[in-house]
């Protein structure tokens, strides 16, 4: 994914559920190049994503966003949660604020759906504080939908397990770079 140009920086971070009572994950440490992690790189955090006691490497702070992983770990039941800074999803956010339609695309099956449905991915406001941007999140989140759109900021796209969502976050800009193209925006496709 840092590879495709979605974790540019150090944007982005990455989770996998470890267990669910009580909730717990492994989040990406705090700050670091995506596409140079090591298996050190990583925290477990609670369900308010707040690092737990007794870290193999007590260095290393969680994401900034780990709160709203395990806010999506808890309320969507993910495995694991991918989130990126894919332009596509942000574009398609910032054009469609009420939610990014995406219907009738053979792709759409990658996300569990059927080839003529119609997908709205929810788009809710960016917020430094995890609480709200948690709320907001959960306030959008339909079970069919494995994904939201934060504004102005990145993509977040769950699934049963790292490659799940890997899968579904590749599909996901696939549709949105059609959408947008379809929709006169070439240039964010080029
Ligand atoms: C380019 S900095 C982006 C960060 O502020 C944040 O949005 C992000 O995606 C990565 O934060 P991190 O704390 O490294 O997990
Ligand atoms: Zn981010």
């Amino acid at each position: 994914m840092a590879g495709l140009g979605w974790m540019r920086g150090t944007s982005g971070n990455l989770s996998v559920t470890l267990g669910r009572d009580p909730l717990r994950l492994a989040v990406t440490a705090s700050g670091l190049d995506k596409g140079e992690l090591s298996a050190s790189d990583v925290v477990v955090v609670d369900e308010a994503g707040a690092a737990v006691p007794d870290q193999p490497n007590p260095d290393q702070r969680p994401s900034a966003e780990a709160g709203l992983h395990a806010r999506i770990a808890a309320v969507a039941g993910a495995g694991a949660v991918v989130h990126v800074h894919m332009l596509s999803a942000v574009v398609a956010g910032q054009r469609w604020p009420e939610g990014v339609v995406l219907r009738d695309l053979e792709m759409l099956k990658g996300l569990g759906r059927r080839d003529d449905d119609v997908m709205t991915v929810p788009v809710v406001p960016n917020s430094q504080d995890m609480r709200v941007l948690g709320d907001a999140f959960e306030a959008s989140f339909d079970a069919a939908t494995p994904a939201v759109i934060v504004a102005r900021h990145g993509l977040y796209v769950w699934g049963r397990d790292l490659v799940q969502a890997r899968h579904r976050t590749e599909c996901l800009d696939w549709l949105f770079r059609f959408t947008l193209a379809a929709n006169g925006f070439q240039e964010v496709v080029a």
